[in-house]
């Protein structure tokens, strides 16, 4: 393969040597040739502009490559009249290279092995670099709504029912729009209006109007990354070729300023009141947000459109459109949406959902109902979400699991905060547990497919993935422990906050300087053995995580039903603010179906969902710590991954089934007394404990946790079944 360069270093030194360069005869000078002189070499050979050309090609690839020279050398012997020299390897040290003088030279730099590019200008040139694309492109025989439009009408459509989607609610008329990069488009476009029924025929009645916003719809990932690194501080290529961007001041979800229009329908459908995520807003205060929102990003000269696609059940799917003002912001959510066909996305017609991204914007603090200068409004009735004060992107992915968490259910399909996977017999495994616990890492397994990592539903026909990309943790990352994750880490995936070297664009893992919680989202199918459509039979394992820093719960147990239901309606995990300066204890976090931030309605329903689906199919639950072993935080320390994934293979392969039990106290947990691959010890966590009194105190103190936590749930019916009810009450710790 490198051979082929090896004719080509001998033209250039028959080019060279032609002109009498003052170069040595026939070699290569030990160190590259720098840029400079290489252009010193294209004027000597300017005949004619063919021969430039020619000669251009030649010498970058001389400059450019030196190592493929070097490797030619080396794997070629003297074919070709190369021989390697000595000190090969360094930079310093090129091997020097013989190469043989032309016969027959005439002194003019002649390439006949390739014809002349067909052009008259260099724009010509460019234009013949870029073909146009699929999407834009009418497709024979398609069938739909716009099948008999022209491209040109096609396109009219899609910024018609953008503008709509933009249109003040006050001035009634979208804005102007048009499409593609205004870098791009010097000349004034044309004007497009919104439909009919929106457009009110009427002078400019203010600036606003004159203006033009440019839609840049659902640009590749390619097209996304040259916006981001042209105009937005902070992104950067790293060495891998992902994206690394900073999120802005907010590095995490706030689900403090999360709120939610209560009108007459979601007064009595959602979960209001204590415990629950949903903080209220009015009809009024949300347009109000709204209005800002859009203001904002009429205000921009161009703002990003994605139109995409939830969840891949086809029966179930929802229209997704997010217009927002970065690039950043359109690339996560290309990852993280199931993205249309270029067909699909013809027919698109006008979205179920749309997001209004003003992220860099705040909200205005005398609004009602404000408490900071975040907010991320959520309006089921119009079903719109406004997103002002944070840039966070986590807020599109998690607002729109939100929106699903009400709408699948009201069609009796469960919406469930787990990974998903698949072992090569069909049998499909739900990872569920709060931010940390191990979903993504868990359910990305070299031995099994991927469904998800993140976002599901269980319907009658199965598990669907609502996503299509996964969202990783990235601190600590190593390409040993996780090598799935680190190789999904390449050009298309968004880098979130990481930390890099300067000059080789190295990402340090270790680094938290800028956040703990670092992350990268990619599209599902980086993922190597990724189940695509990401689909899948009804679950055999339905696993729950949680990441106990208290050190006390087994790193595996086996449930009954009663007991999986009072653990998912608990929702138990205990992180550890590694950061925040002073916090030592761990501190347990409760929260309902492991998810309480997204569910809308009350966390019973969901679980009696889950009960019944549960029973139906024959799924087994397992409680599986993934936190401290051999103490609390600050004693014990982190389960090693390689353990936890023993485990899980143990509860895949049937394995734990059939193992012999043992009971503890306090949680009444059934513990194996052996899985293969894990020292036996560690699985009684009283055994790892060098402080028997330390550790019962620990029991207690989190069975009381618990048991406090769950007080608000004693007086909830789950389901119609009242000996449900009762045995998920007596499931908890007894004491
Ligand atoms: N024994 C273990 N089991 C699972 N994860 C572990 C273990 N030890 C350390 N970890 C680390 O804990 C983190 C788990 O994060 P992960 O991204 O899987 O969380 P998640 O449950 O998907 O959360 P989120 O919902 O926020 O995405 C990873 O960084 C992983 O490397
Ligand atoms: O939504 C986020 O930012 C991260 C996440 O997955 C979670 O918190 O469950
Ligand atoms: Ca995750
Ligand atoms: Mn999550």
């Amino acid at each position: 393969m490198y051979s082929t360069r090896i004719p080509q270093l001998d033209k250039i030194d028959a080019c060279t040597t032609g002109h009498h360069h003052e170069r040595p005869k026939s070699t290569l000078s030990s160190s590259p040739p720098s840029r400079i002189s290489s252009f010193h070499q294209i004027h000597l050979c300017s005949f004619d502009d063919r021969i430039i050309r020619a000669c251009f090609f030649l010498v970058i690839n001389r400059s450019f490559f030196p190592e493929e020279i070097e490797m030619a050398s080396n794997g070629n012997g003297n074919a070709g009249g190369v021989t390697p020299g000595k000190g090969s390897g360094g930079r310093n040290g090129l091997p020097k290279i013989q190469t043989q003088k032309r016969q027959g030279g005439s002194g003019v730099c002649h390439d006949d092995s390739s014809a002349p590019v067909n052009v008259q200008t260099i724009d010509e040139l460019h234009s013949l670099q870029r073909k146009k694309s699929a999407p834009t492109t009418p497709l024979d025989g398609v069938q739909g709504v716009f099948a008999n439009f022209t491209e040109e009408e096609r396109h009219k459509q899609q910024l018609q029912s953008i503008s709509a989607s933009l249109a003040s609610l006050t001035r009634e008329t979208g804005p102007k729009l048009v499409r593609g990069d205004p870098a791009r488009r010097p000349e004034t476009p044309r004007v497009v209006h919104a439909p009919d029924h929106y457009f009110t025929p009427s002078f400019a009645a203010s600036d606003s109007s004159l203006k033009f916003t440019h839609v840049l719809y659902n640009l590749s990932p390619a097209e996304l990354y040259e916006q981001a690194i042209k105009y937005e501080k902070g992104s950067f290529i790293t060495s891998s070729g992902a994206l690394a961007t900073l999120s802005g001041a907010k590095t995490g979800r706030a689900p403090k300023d999360k709120r939610v229009v209560r009108d007459d329908v979601t007064e009595d459908e959602l979960w209001w009141g204590k415990g629950s995520p949903n903080i209220e807003m009015d009809e009024n205060t949300f347009l109000v947000n709204r209005e800002r929102a859009v203001d904002y990003l009429n205000s921009l000269e161009k703002v990003f459109v994605n139109d995409q696609f939830l969840n891949w059940d086809p029966e179930n799917r929802i229209k997704v459109r997010i217009v927002s003002a970065r690039a950043y912001h359109s690339l996560f959510m290309h990852n993280m949406c199931i993205r249309p066909s270029a067909e699909e996305l013809e027919n698109f017609g006008t979205p179920d959902f749309t997001i209004y991204n003003a992220g860099q914007f705040p909200c205005n603090r005398y609004t009602h109902y404000m408490t900071s200068s975040t907010s991320i409004d959520l309006n089921l009735g119009r079903r719109e979400m406004v997103i002002l004060g944070t840039q966070y992107a986590g807020e599109m992915k998690k607002g729109l699991f939100g929106v699903m968490h009400y709408l699948m259910p009201k069609r009796q399909i469960l919406s469930l905060h787990s990974g998903c996977n698949m072992g090569k017999d069909g049998d499909v495994a739900l990872f569920f547990g709060l931010s940390g616990t191990g979903k993504t890492t868990l359910s990305t397994d070299h031995n099994r497919y991927l469904i998800g990592d993140d976002e599901h539903c269980w319907s009658d026909k199965g598990v669907s993935n609502i996503e299509g990309g996964c969202y990783a943790k990235c601190i600590d990352l190593s390409r040993e422990k996780e090598p799935d994750i680190w190789n999904a880490i390449k050009f298309g995936t968004v880098l979130e906050n990481v930390v890099f070297d300067e000059h080789t664009r190295e990402v340090d893992y270790l680094d938290k300087s800028v956040t703990e919680n670092t992350r990268a989202a990619y599209p599902i199918e980086y993922i190597p053995n990724a189940k695509i459509p990401c689909v899948g039979p009804h679950p055999k394992n339905v696993i729950l995580l949680a990441c106990d820093a208290f050190g006390v719960l087994p790193p595996v147990s086996k449930l009954s039903l009663a007991q999986t239901m009072y653990h998912f309606i608990s929702g138990y995990t205990a992180l550890v603010a590694g950061t925040e300066e002073g916090v030592k204890e761990p501190r347990a976090t409760f929260s309902a179906c492991f998810g309480a931030a997204f569910i809308m309605l009350h966390p019973t329903k969901y679980a009696a969902m889950l009960a019944t689906k549960m029973e139906k199919h024959g799924a087994t639950g397992w409680l599986v710590n993934t936190g401290w072993s051999g103490g609390s935080y600050g004693a014990g320390s982190r389960m090693k991954l390689a353990y936890t994934r023993k485990i899980i293979d143990a509860i895949h392969s049937g394995e734990l089934l059939t193992a012999n039990y043992k009971k503890t106290e306090v949680f009444g947990l059934e513990i194996p007394t052996e899985v293969e691959g894990v020292p036996s010890e560690i699985l009684d966590p009283v055994n790892t404990w060098s402080d028997k009194k330390a550790h019962k105190e620990t029991l207690l103190k989190l069975g009381g946790l618990f048991k406090n936590n769950f007080e608000v749930f004693v007086n909830h019916k789950i389901g119609k079944d009242d000996k449900l009810t009762q045995e998920i009450l007596a499931a908890g710790p007894n004491f």
